[in-house]
């Protein structure tokens, strides 16, 4: 399978299916001498993991990390850090009622197709498993990124949306609760609102915010490598998300150029900043802000019509243990990935700017 690696300078590449032994990955292109928090690392893993809370699925993993290599004596050695996260709660016997038939919305009908057979068992390698090995690139990279903030959190769960912009919310408090909505009162009718959905069997999608603080002018490629279009692919290549919009967004689109235009301070920064920190693919030094669209995941524990390898129509009852809603724990997949393009285009302005 091609397309398992992210980054140019900052490199990820993964491995592993949701219910194999593990999953790892290698970093390659971490400078040398960064001092790690190996426990802020795991904390990140924590946020992400399964069975954390009531509103997520009840897989119970610990995903503990170990690393293999690239770290000595609690420092990155320029080599490739090597790392790997066990699968220890696979159950895979609830997943032989897909073996042959095709989750509507799912990846089980592409995968056949495509490579003539899969692992079927909890979603294989487009199980967002996977994801666990970007949390843990991304957090190195964070600690690589000292003073750039990256926080994201849970924005609207179906219709309930929090309408408030970034900088009307007290960002530290998005951790207070299962959701991780900054705002408790939003935060409480978010989680009561996937709890009933998860009692029909049913799922939701929601929407997550990002806001990056702190980042330098110069950051990002004129042409095709612009910063923005390097986050909407990450954010994309999150598994479930269907959209991306930075800055003004879809919004923007409905606004008169005198209104959108972001005037000038005299140094440099700017009154407004509806261009999101960037400008021609470059960041201005302005926070970089963005949202990425969940879709309501494919597995439903009720019954539906599908169909099977012969093309005959079946039914089938979603087993196993599911999200309901996945944004609570995309949280920490989207600063992760923010986290890796961000490290590598400061890479390569240190390189070649
Ligand atoms: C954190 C997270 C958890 C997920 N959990 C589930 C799940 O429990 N059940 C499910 O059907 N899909 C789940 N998904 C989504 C699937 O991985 C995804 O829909 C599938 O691979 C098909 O890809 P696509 O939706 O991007 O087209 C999850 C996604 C994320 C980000």
């Amino acid at each position: 399978m091609a397309g398992n690696s992210f980054g140019k300078l900052f490199n990820l590449t993964t491995y592993g299916e949701s219910h194999g032994p593990a999953l790892g990955g290698v970093i390659d292109g971490c400078p040398s001498g960064i001092q790690l928090d190996l426990d802020a690392i795991q904390d990140e893993l924590n946020r992400r993991k399964p069975g954390q809370s009531a509103i997520v699925t009840q897989r119970k993993e610990p995903d503990t990390v170990k690393f293999h290599s690239g770290i000595f004596e609690g420092k990155t050695t320029g080599t490739s850090i090597g790392f790997v996260i066990e699968n220890t709660n696979q159950k895979s016997h609830d997943y032989t009622h897909i073996k042959d038939s095709y989750r509507p919305s799912h990846a089980d009908y592409v995968y056949d197709k495509k490579y003539g057979f899969r692992d079927y068992r909890g979603g294989g390698r487009s199980s967002a498993r996977e994801t666990a090995c970007r949390v843990v690139a991304g957090a190195i990279a964070k600690q690589m990124l000292k003073g750039i903030e990256i926080t994201a959190y849970v924005s609207g769960v179906g219709n309930v949306k929090l309408d408030k912009p970034y900088t009307e919310l007290d960002l530290t408090k998005a951790e207070s609760n299962n959701v991780r909505c900054p705002d408790e009162a939003m935060a409480s009718k978010m989680e009561t609102y996937i709890k009933e959905v998860r009692s029909k069997g049913d799922t939701v999608g929601g929407i997550v915010s990002c806001v990056i603080k702190n980042v330098p002018v110069g950051l990002g490629e004129p042409v095709f490598d612009k910063l923005h279009a390097e986050l909407g692919k990450a954010m994309l290549s999150i598994n479930a998300v269907k959209g991306f919009e930075y800055g003004s967004g879809f919004h923007g689109s409905t606004m008169y150029g005198s209104d959108h235009n972001d005037a000038f301070n005299t140094d440099g920064s700017t009154k407004t900043n509806f261009s999101g920190g960037i400008q021609g693919g470059i960041s201005n030094g302005m926070d970089i802000y963005f949202n990425v669209a969940f879709k309501p995941v494919a597995t439903l524990i009720q019954e539906y019509e599908t169909i099977d390898k012969e093309g005959k129509v079946v039914k089938m009852h979603g087993k196993g243990r599911h999200d309901p809603c996945v944004v609570p724990r995309a949280v920490p997949i989207v600063e992760a990935m923010a986290a890796l393009v961000i490290a590598d285009f400061y890479l390569i302005n240190k390189m070649y700017n």
